[in-house]
Order: structure tokens, then sequence, then C-alpha cells
């Protein structure tokens, strides 16, 4: 995104012979694709007679549609929470062999190429056993000079990604890079229904639908009573923000209504057909206790059929597709259906296995802390079947952190053992600190713009925070915006030793922003965990320790999914946490960078075959300097652990 911004590489200063010899990331995943490719290519020559055999059997497709998929599954790394699993091949009976797309290898399969932040000078962490302040490291060329990546390392990167070559086009006056379009030579990797599902569901929870049902029900009441749509009415938020709405305006709050309250009532639709199923069974249960129960069964259908007017082979096919809702249900809880919504439709029954619903059952609490957090309201719509719709999670979505399998815990209780009146202010942006900078801000590269006349540095468009004004799309879903949506994103408890990390729901994608490293803009903090920004005019320090966003929760791998960017937007320096390619499930991790790890007395516990800074008592221990640097402190992993940011 932005030009000039260089990369590094796991195969740096620090890489030590035994580390080169054994199989890089690259190497990895090129054997995974090639076992794919062939996979997939047997697959593919075995799959007519296989599908011929049966439609031979009498199967009718049209009926029961059959999906049929072939994958390599690997035990997961780093979340713990996810299997990695490398798509080969899948076919609907109807359609022809459709291959996967290879995915760029992730973080999670241990095979991502190690892409750092190194050399990037004016992007760095800074540890918090710093010894130097923050403005000294900024300035010394040498602190960079020895991380910039090597041709190797660089020439790895660009292979075993799935790097998008650019090149340079002319629009409107101004050169961009452009895309450039790039013909896949392995199977192409393509997410199964069930990935598809659970992503449907992530979206919706994460989208700006709002699950209100009182908002509904007053529309309906306005035309009952005055003939009049209040739709069609202007609304308060747009009033506030926009001044007067003429008819477009009115027409998209309108629309935008209507699709919510579709969605609404499809949801209610869903969690009254998966209750029925549970109060057929109660209803065969009561009658079994004066027949046997095949009669009871059919007893209860007969009833039903009256109610409904329905034949039985019609109730018996509608059962079976509730049953699926009622079992998803009690796997995954209400909040699957509801938030599913359309999703089910096109969410096979036959996707359905114990392998699923354990995967279900797992996600059941991380679902319902991101619904009520999100969305306050939801629970409401579980009382058209008199379920209790009190919210279990208050606040925001990352004031909570996620255990695999288990009820999310208070975030600020996981840093008591460090900090007994521990509290984290979730901020929008950051904030200046005033006794630091007085009334300047010191991110300011801009001093004569005029905000309102503000041009993107990356793509010359002109940018506005009104999203009618703004032609920049750079980061489009942080800035220009009338109101960003969170990104999908969890806080959860690593399982080894690293206390809290960020978890992605869904995939993101190369290139999106994970967030704005948002915090107080302040300076002269020495002994915690900053990040450095500089402009032409100032070097200033971004802290979060009591107040900042998700992205204080990022944990450092030596084969990172996400890096650090620098960007302007009106006229401010930003520095933000950018995407490589991260995989649903995954956790989001960066390059911390040497000059951060070579002021910190731990051992890095990425779990990478790359990793740099894995066997760091020995490399300390060995360092006359670095005993110096500890003033003869006890270098001790995890006893000695103590949480930075603080
Ligand atoms: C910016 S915080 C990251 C979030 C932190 N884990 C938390 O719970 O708030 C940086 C601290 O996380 C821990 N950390 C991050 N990445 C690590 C890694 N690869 N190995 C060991 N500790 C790590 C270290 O304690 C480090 O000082």
């Amino acid at each position: 995104m932005v030009p000039g911004l260089s990369s590094g590489d796991g195969v740096g200063a620090n890489t030590t012979p035994q580390q080169l010899a054994r199989p890089s990331a690259g190497s990895h995943k090129r054997g995974m694709d090639e076992i794919a490719q062939q996979l997939a290519m047997q697959v593919s020559e075995q799959l007519p007679a296989v599908l011929e055999a049966i439609l031979r059997a009498g199967h009718d497709p049209a009926s029961q549609p059959l999906h049929l998929e072939c994958s390599l599954t690997t035990p997961g790394q780093g979340s713990g929470l996810i299997d990695n699993r490398l798509p080969v091949a899948a076919v609907n009976i109807s359609n022809a062999i459709v291959p996967f797309n290879p995915s760029p290898l992730t973080e999670s399969s241990g095979a991502t190429p190690s892409v750092g932040s190194i050399g990037l000078p004016h992007v760095q962490w800074q540890g918090k056993n710093s010894t130097t302040p923050a403005t000294s490291q900024a300035k010394d060329p040498d602190l960079y000079g020895s991380e910039r990546p090597t041709k190797r390392a660089r020439q790895r990167y660009d292979i075993a990604s799935d790097a998008v070559p650019t090149s340079a086009v002319q629009r409107n006056g101004n050169v961009e890079p452009a895309r450039k379009k790039r013909i896949p030579t392995n199977p192409a990797l393509q997410p199964s229904t069930f990935d598809k599902f659970i992503t449907g569901i992530w979206d919706s929870i994460y989208s700006s639908i709002r699950m209100d049902p009182a908002e509904v029900i007053e529309q309906w009441q306005a035309i009952e009573s005055s003939g009049q749509p209040k739709l069609l009415t202007e609304d308060q938020h747009e009033v506030t923000t926009r001044n007067s709405l003429g008819n477009f305006g009115r027409m998209n709050i309108l629309t935008r209504k209507i699709s919510q309250t579709g969605k609404t009532f499809r949801s209610l639709e869903i969690i009254v057909q998966a209750h029925w199923v549970q109060c057929f069974d109660d209803r065969v249960a009561e009658l079994a206790t004066e027949m046997p129960r095949e009669k009871a069964k059919r007893a209860a259908m007969s009833e039903a059929c009256g109610d409904f007017g329905w034949t039985d082979k019609e109730l018996r096919n509608k059962t079976a597709i509730w049953r699926g809702y009622s079992d998803i249900k009690d796997a995954a809880g209400w909040v699957a259906l509801v938030f599913a919504s359309t999703g089910l439709y096109r969410f096979s029954k036959y996707s359905l296995t114990n392998e699923t619903f354990d995967k279900l059952r797992a996600l059941r609490h991380r679902f319902e802390l991101a619904a009520d957090t999100c969305h306050p309201k939801w629970r409401v719509l579980l009382g058209i079947i008199g379920a209790p719709t009190e919210r279990k999670y208050i606040g925001h979505p990352h004031d909570w952190v996620v255990e695999a399998g288990d009820e999310a815990i208070p975030l600020a209780p996981t840093y008591y053992q460090w900090d007994p009146n521990f509290s984290y202010k979730h901020l929008d942006g950051s904030v200046v600190d005033e006794e630091a900078w007085g009334g300047y801000d010191p991110r300011t590269v801009m001093a004569d713009t005029d905000p309102a006349m503000a041009t993107c540095q990356s793509c010359g468009e002109h940018q506005s925070d009104d999203p009618r004004q703004n032609v920049c799309s750079c980061y489009a879903n942080l800035y220009g915006c009338s109101k960003p949506n969170l990104v999908p994103l969890q806080i959860f408890r690593t399982p080894n030793g690293k206390n809290n990390g960020l978890l992605a729901c869904c995939p993101i994608e190369k290139g999106l922003a994970v967030g704005e490293f948002v915090g107080e803009i302040t300076s002269g903090l020495a002994g915690l965990d900053v990040m450095i920004g500089e402009t032409d005019q100032a070097t200033y320090q971004i802290w979060q320790g009591r107040q900042g966003n998700h992205t204080k929760f990022v944990n450092h791998s030596c084969a990172p999914n996400s890096h650090f960017e620098r960007f302007v937007w009106l006229g401010k320096q930003r520095i933000v946490l950018a995407s490589l390619g991260i995989e649903a499930g995954g956790e989001v991790t960066v390059d911390y960078g040497e000059t951060y790890w070579h002021n910190l007395d731990k051992e890095c516990k990425c779990g990478q075959p790359c990793c740099r800074y894995k066997d760091r008592r020995r490399q300390v221990d060995a360092s006359p300097e670095r005993r110096q640097l500890l003033g003869g402190a006890k270098v001790d992993g995890e006893d000695s652990d103590e949480e930075g940011n603080r």
C-alpha cells in the first residue's frame, strides 16, 4: 500500500546454520501444494467412474445433492483452535469437478513465508526493557542497516507468497500500482460448505445489520395507524450526520431497514421451526406413555398435519430440515441459527458430521460473545419461544477473552498478576498526550494542507471523513466510511504462555487492514512497550498500556501473517496493521523486529520452524553485551515472564 516500505525475512543476520538446514516455510508450502495437486489429479481421474456407479445405484441428485471433498489436514499451531486443512478438490454431483485454489500458506500452518517489519525505520516496536529512549533509536541508522532483507530472502518471499505482481499505471494523472491477473498453476483452494457457513455467521454478526424486532414492529404499526410508512421518514441518526435527506437518502434507509426486517423475520422463522422439533419430540414422548413409540410418532405427525394443513410427506420433509436446525442449535446455540439466517438454506444437512458438530460446539461461546456485544438486542428474538432473553456478555467485544470451547472470561483479570488495577479503555482513534505535546499532533505530515482538500499519498485520490466526498479507497474499512464496522477479531487465551493474542474469526485477505495501531500519542517513555512513529518534524511514541484497540494484543511471530505499514490519512501519519493473508481461526501475528527482541529478556514462543529467538537463554548467556544490558538479572523465560504494555 505504501510504496517503498520493505519487508524482512526469517533468513536474516540472526539466522543460524541449523535453521537454514531445516525445511523452510516456503518449501513446506510447495511440498504440500505438490501433494495437493497430485491428489486433485487422481481424484478427477477416478471421479467419473465413482459418480457413474452412484447414479447407476439409483441415487437422485435432484432430491439429494451430493458433495464430495478431499483435503489434507495437520494439527493447528499457534491459536490451537483450528486444524490446518489444505483442501484439494470438491465436487457437487451435478457439477463438473471444482478444483481448489492454492491458498497462501498461513501462519497457523507453520508455512507462511516470513515477512517481517524489518527495514521499516519508522515503524518499530520498542521493548519494555529497552534502556534507550525512542528518539535515539529511531534516529540511529545502524539499528536498521543489518536488518534489511537479503536478496535471497526477498526472492524466497516472492516465490512462496501469493504476491500479486504490480506495475505502474496512469490513472487521473497519477502513477499507481496496478494488479496483474495471476494465472493459477495449482488446483484452486475453495472453502468447504461448512467453512462458508461459519464465515457467513461471523460476517452477519459483525455486519451493521440491527437485530431489533421492536424496530420492525414499529414500522408496521405506523402504516396501520396512519397509512404512512415510517420507514420513509427521516432517521434520527442520518438527520444529525447529514443535516437533511433527499429522496435517495430516504430510499437508502428504507431499503436498509427492509433488508434488516427480512433478516430478522427469517431468524424468527428458523427459531420457531427448530423449537417446533423439540415440542414434537415432547409430544411423542407424552403419547408414548399410552401407546407404542412408532404409533405415538404417527399420531403426533397426524395432529401436526391437521394444524399445518400439510400432507404427511410435506411435513416429513420439513421436519427433516428443521431437525437439522435443531441439531445446529444444540451444538452451537441459538446464536448460530439467528445469525446464519439465509446461510442455512445453502448449508446442506448432509454437511453435518460428528466433526462439524464438534467444531460448532467449540464456536458456541465465541459466537455468543460477539453477538451479545455487537447486537445487544439479538436475544430478544428468543422471546418468541419463551426462551431467556438476557445477555450473557456486556461491554465491548474486546473486554473479553475467549478460550477454546469454554465461556469467555473478562479481559482485566488476565493482567492482574502484573497489575492488580489493570483496566483498558477502547479507543476508536489515538489521543494526543497534551502534557507531552501541548496542542500539537506530532503525526502531522501536511500541516499547511486544508484537511478538506487532502489527497492520498498512496493512491492520489481525494480523502474525506464524509463518505460522500471521499474517493480514496486505501484501507476502506478504516477510513472514509460513515461508520467503520468492527473487524471480526477476538482476543483469545494463548495455549503456550504468551498470555492473550488476537484471533481472526474470518479470513482476512492480504492487503486488508486488521486495524490502526491506536493508543496514546506521547514521548519520552522508557521501559514500556511502545510503537515508534516518525515524521520529518517529530518522533513520537504510541503507548497502549491503558487505552487503545485490539492491535495491542497482536503477538510476535518469526513467520507473521500481518505487518505494520505507514499511511497518511487527512494529513496525519497512521500506522496500520495490514494482513499478509490471514486464515479463519488463525492467530494474527506480526514480526516485532530485531530491536524489540534485542531489548527483551524472553524466549520467542511463536513455534515457527524459522524462529529467530527461541534459544535465547543460550544466546543471551553467551553474549557479554547482553549480560551487561540486563545488569546481571536472571534471564528466566516462563518464570520471569512480565507482560509488556504496562
Ligand atoms: C504487545 S504484547 C502482545 C499481547 C500480549 N500477549 C498480551 O497478553 O497482552 C507483547 C508481549 O506479548 C508477549 N509475546 C508476544 N509475542 C510473543 C512470542 N512470540 N513469544 C513470547 N512472548 C510473546 C511478550 O510478553 C511481549 O512482551
